[in-house]
């Protein structure tokens, strides 16, 4: 199969359609996309637009009605369907955990059934349970009802990733977590991301979840027709049309923000000064501009130079009014 790799594979969708029986007008209806090896790719859209099916025909949880898929060049419709879902990782928010197995027998399940033997099942459950940051001492044995809802998700997710496919389908995996858990799940799988660059398909209905986690965004209107598809920070520069506008929502700018980091625009003075407020280097925009606010100055430090105000503005394309920009500035 195409898990030669197990770094990600490139995921072709050839005017993949599927139109329940006894449906008016199709669910899916016509998607082309191409998602890149290694990319981690967000389907947004509102509810019932067609994410969960069109994600579900990727490992055939639902038979296309016509069109093509192509997973590292393999035509996917030719594939027995229970061999491939073997080969793609699937997290969905409802997690599915079984709850009468122990959290280290969930994570096992597929390298069971692909007849790994056990103490390589084992050692790859305690790999996991680290790189989803819960101990494998004290986790392992537990079973799912003793688990918080968040720390299900992971277990989920560590399940997903169990043997180690390239291919991972998410659906709304963090969806059933509070929002400061969604957060510190959704900072950890960046992270995760950046080490093991799987073809991710990401489906969320919260565009900032989208901003955050995509290296592109599919966004969907009905049917799963594609409003745009670009990187976030294209989507939020330039929006398709008003439909794409409306999804962004009224803070395109804010959330801009939220996506650029300190250290990716030029500082403008190369030595940090101590007597400045102080920021990391990985911190966004979004936190640097909260912090001059806070301390009623226009410029803030970082381990990578001096961060100004009206660098700030330059890096998003906007020009600070000349009376917001400091005499010395000008
Ligand atoms: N098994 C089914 N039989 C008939 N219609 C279905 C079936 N599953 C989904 N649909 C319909 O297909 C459309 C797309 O559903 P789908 O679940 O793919 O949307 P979605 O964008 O994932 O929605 P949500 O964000 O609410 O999960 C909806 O109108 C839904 O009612």
């Amino acid at each position: 199969m195409f898990d030669r790799d197990t770094e990600g594979v490139r995921i072709e969708l050839r005017a993949l359609t599927k139109h329940y029986q006894g449906q008016p007008a199709p669910a899916v209806d016509h998607i082309s996309l191409d998602i890149p090896a290694g990319e981690l790719v967000v389907f947004v859209g509102p509810s019932g637009c067609g994410k969960t099916t069109t994600m579900k025909m990727i490992n055939r949880l639902v038979e296309p009605t016509s069109g093509e898929i192509h997973i590292g060049g393999q035509d996917v419709l030719s594939l027995d369907p229970d061999e491939l879902r073997r080969h793609i990782g699937y997290a969905i928010q409802q997690v599915g955990l079984f709850p009468h197995q122990t959290v280290a027998q969930n994570i096992g399940l597929v390298p069971k059934l692909l007849g790994w033997p056990a103490d390589r099942i084992a050692a790859r459950v305690e790999e996991l349970l680290a790189l989803v940051s819960l101990e494998p001492s004290t986790f392992r044995d537990r079973y799912p009802r003793q688990l918080s809802g968040g720390q299900q998700q992971r277990v989920g997710v560590a399940r997903a990733l169990a043997a180690d496919p390239p291919v991972m389908l998410m659906d709304e995996p963090f969806g059933a977590t509070d929002p400061i858990t969604r957060e510190h799940l959704q900072n950890e799988f960046v992270k995760l991301q950046k080490q093991l660059r799987k073809t991710i398909i990401f489906v969320t209905h919260d565009f900032e979840e989208a901003i955050k986690l995509g290296d592109r965004i599919a966004v969907l209107r009905e049917g799963s027709h594609v409003a745009q598809y670009d990187t976030p920070a294209a989507i939020l520069a330039a929006p398709a049309d008003d439909y794409v506008a409306g999804f962004i929502g009224q803070d395109a700018t804010l959330k801009r923000l939220a996506l650029l980091r300190v250290e990716d625009i030029t500082a403008t003075e190369p030595l940090p000064d101590s007597h400045l407020p102080q920021v990391a280097a990985d911190a966004s925009l979004r936190e640097a501009l909260d912090l001059m606010m806070a301390h009623g100055t226009d410029r803030c430090s970082s381990p990578t130079g001096v961060l100004t105000y009206t660098a700030l503005c330059e890096a998003l394309g906007t020009r600070p009014s000349p009376e917001e920009v400091p005499a010395g500035d000008r």
